[in-house]
């Protein structure tokens, strides 16, 4: 659906000085999926939505949506590409004088969309993002959450194949967060629709995606499925996504050491309760942990605490079952 070729993007600057905001980036996003990247500030996470949307031509590289080459299409080309590339950004950026409804239609409107038309899809995508009873709203009049329910219902109006999410959530509260991303998993699971979500926030990654790339200096350094990527137990992904317990100093008595244990397994395995009978055995107790469920893997992350001198044979113990443990340094 989506896949970037070997994609650079060089600026000029006045000065001459070349900047690498691109630097050989390759990635494939599968149809349907929903895929995270995740990169620090100039990593060059707006660059790739610039480029990905045709808005910013690529210095070399091939930008693919739905099988067409984005960098060598005409401008008329490339308005028409655009229709299959819903956005939606930090703010909703609603045209405040118009209602939710002509909001929604707007997009609709500039692409020639017949008026009865444009009144049955507004109507289907304002019951979609649950705001059927809003349509004669203005955007003052609704919350921060509804206006990007709005926005998310005009970026999917015009029935795009990818939805481009720039930061979505970065300014709405935990709680609002967490309905804007189950409406952008519900929008995915009934339209079909390709995600790629830009963000800063592992939480995001966690609760929605199905990958995660991770974007370092224009180029992708991890990238994979969230199950294959927590598995990856030394990956920074995986470190970020499912960070080791913190252990206060005070937990851990003169002569003993800390043992971190990661464990991935597949729901149905009784994965975390063998592994504590294990830790039990060791006679070692547990200072700090999480089990949870992310994609398709449970994934625990433990901090145990025992006697130095037992740390080689419980490490032994450990990884004889199939779990990644390591002396904390
Ligand atoms: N129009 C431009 N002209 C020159 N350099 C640019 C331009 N846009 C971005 N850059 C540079 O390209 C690099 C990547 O920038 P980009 O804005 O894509 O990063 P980012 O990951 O989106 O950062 P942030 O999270 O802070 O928005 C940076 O070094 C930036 O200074």
């Amino acid at each position: 659906m989506i896949s970037l070729r070997d994609v650079h993007k060089v600026y000029t600057l006045r000065d001459g000085t070349e900047v690498r905001a691109l630097d050989g980036l390759s990635l494939d996003v599968a149809p349907g999926s929903i895929h995270g990247v995740v990169g620090t500030s100039g990593a060059g996470k707006s660059t790739l939505i610039r480029c990905l949307t045709g808005l910013e031509p690529v210095t070399s590289g091939q930008v693919l949506v739905s099988g067409r080459d984005i960098s060598q299409l005409s401008s008329r080309e490339l308005r028409e590409a655009r229709r299959q590339i819903g956005m939606v950004f930090q703010h909703a950026n609603l045209l405040e004088q118009r209602t939710t409804a002509q909001n929604v239609a707007y997009p609709l409107y500039l692409a020639g969309v017949r008026k009865g038309e444009r009144h049955e899809t507004v109507a289907r995508m304002l019951e979609l993002v649950d705001l059927a009873d809003r349509g004669s709203s203005y955007p003052a009049q609704l919350s921060g959450g509804q206006q990007q329910r709005v926005g998310i219902a005009r970026a999917l109006a015009d029935q795009p194949a990818v939805l481009l999410c720039d930061e979505p959530t970065s300014a709405l509260d935990p709680e609002t967060t967490r309905s804007i991303l189950e409406l952008i998993r519900d929008v995915r699971d009934r339209l079909g629709v390709t995600v790629i979500i830009i963000t800063h926030e592992m939480s995001v990654v966690r609760s929605v995606c199905d990958s995660v790339s991770l974007l370092e200096a224009g180029r992708i350094v991890e990238s994979g499925p969230i199950e294959d990527v927590v598995s990856t137990v030394t990956s920074r992904l995986s470190r970020e996504l499912v960070p080791v317990p913190a252990v206060p100093d005070d937990a851990v008595h003169p002569g003993e050491a800390v043992i971190d244990v990661a464990l991935t397994a597949h729901p149905g395995q009784p994965a975390a309760a063998q592994i504590l009978a294990l830790v039990a055995a060791q006679g070692a107790d547990v200072a700090g942990g999480i089990f949870e469920t992310l994609g398709q893997a449970q994934v625990g992350r433990l901090a145990l605490t025992l006697p130095a001198e037992r740390t080689e044979a419980a490490l032994a113990v450990l990884r004889d079952a199939g779990v990644h443990a390591e002396v904390r340094a």
